[in-house]
């Protein structure tokens, strides 16, 4: 099991600005991958998906927080001492052409990680080509065709399947896959996501999946977590397709409602889709980050930071002081018919710290539904 508790990142920024000299990536995100399990990361440009990526995988250095792998925590360890740890998690990134040295062969690239997990394992010099051979068979291309190639020379779902096969060269624990698909040929995505589906059943390898694209996370589903990030927190958690089907916070219901809606369908709350503001950085962060972006909220939004909390289902989190399902979402279009997914308007309906929508802006008059 890979965690993470209160992680936070700030960066400094370089150069000339009349704005704040630093930028807070991540504030204080928790999550835990579970042994063989999958999570996902969403949200919108900036939000801090990548940054968390790439500490997770050990490439970039946080600020606060711990990372715990496999029961040790890393924070207390020397860099180099954390190596091995970090090695069990490989990232993959999402552009295949410049993840792979454009100089060397498929064979030349899989060799070197191979040679050194020979030595490591005390394996002969003939396991290392047997053992690319393998890989690739494993992500699905024939690896006669393949390692004698140059990356140039394969289409970009090629590319992507060897990145991953490289990845597999440590025999990772988990695979964090950054934006995987936004690179390559959308007629090749799903058949790579269907790749990263099926290594997490065979292998036995965790996932932590990166992305903007609602369908994807989506698509890695089954018994998954998924994490809705804003500006650097995390705004809700829970089962993927309990999330999907009855988001309860408005920017979840707000990321939701920006997939496109075909044969003329209306969207859903198009008439209360939040807009992309150019924030003011200068003003200060109290009470909820999303809350001047939000057609929902009160004064309280503004005073208060809301923690991450449930109303009736415990594994269903949401950093919202009116949580409220406000619409339905017709995700699914079979042979033009919208598969209502998600309950009609109902409020939280709980008690505990977050409540249920009192101030009425969450009622169904004011977000359109589909139902
Ligand atoms: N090396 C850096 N130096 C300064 N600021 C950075 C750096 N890397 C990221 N940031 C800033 O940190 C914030 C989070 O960036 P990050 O790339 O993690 O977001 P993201 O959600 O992955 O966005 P995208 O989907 O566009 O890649 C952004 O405001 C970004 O501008």
């Amino acid at each position: 099991m890979i965690s993470g508790t209160g992680i936070t990142k700030t960066y400094r920024r370089k150069g000339d600005h009349t704005g704040p000299q630093t930028v807070p990536a991540l504030r204080g995100v928790d999550f835990t991958v579970p042994k063989g399990g999958a999570v996902s990361f969403i949200g919108e440009s900036g939000c801090g998906k990548t940054t968390l990526g790439r500490i997770v995988a050990g490439l970039e250095t946080y600020d606060s927080g711990d990372i715990v792998i496999g029961g040790v925590p890393m924070t207390p360890l020397r860099p180099r001492k954390r190596e091995p740890y970090f090695r069990r998690i490989q990232l993959i990134h999402q552009d295949p052409y410049s993840a792979l040295n454009p100089n060397r062969t498929i064979q030349q690239t899989l060799r070197a990680p191979l040679t050194l997990r020979a030595r490591q394992t005390g394996r002969s010099g003939s396991w290392v080509d047997e053992r690319a051979a393998e890989l690739l068979a494993l992500v699905g291309i024939d690896p006669g065709y393949v390692l004698p190639r140059y990356p140039h020379q394969l289409s970009g779902g090629m590319r992507q399947r060897v990145v991953i096969a490289r990845a597999l060269t440590v025999d990772p624990e988990m695979l964090v896959a950054d934006e995987s698909v936004s690179m390559i040929d959308v007629s090749m995505r799903l058949s790579i996501l269907a790749l990263l589906k099926d290594l997490r059943e065979r292998l036995g390898v965790s996932l932590l999946f990166i992305t903007h694209d609602i369908a994807t996370a989506r698509y890695i589903g089954d018994g998954s977590e998924l994490y809705v990030l804003y500006r650097g927190q995390v705004v809700e958690q829970g089962p993927t397709e309990t999330v999907i089907t009855g988001p309860m916070h408005p920017y979840t219901q707000a990321l939701l409602s920006a997939i496109p809606v075909l044969h003329g369908l209306e969207r859903p709350g198009a008439d209360r889709v939040v807009p992309t503001e150019a924030l003011d950085e200068r003003r200060p962060d109290t009470g909820c980050l999303f809350a001047r972006r939000c057609p929902f909220s009160t004064q309280r939004c503004y005073d208060e930071h809301p923690e991450l909390a449930h109303c009736l289902d415990p594994a269903h989190e949401h950093a919202c002081f009116h949580p409220h399902r406000r619409q339905v979402i017709p995700l699914e279009l079979h042979a033009g018919t919208p598969v209502h997914r998600g309950p009609a308007d109902g409020g939280c309906g709980a008690a505990g710290t977050a409540t249920g929508d009192a101030t009425g802006a969450g009622s169904a008059g004011r977000v359109r539904t589909t139902a």
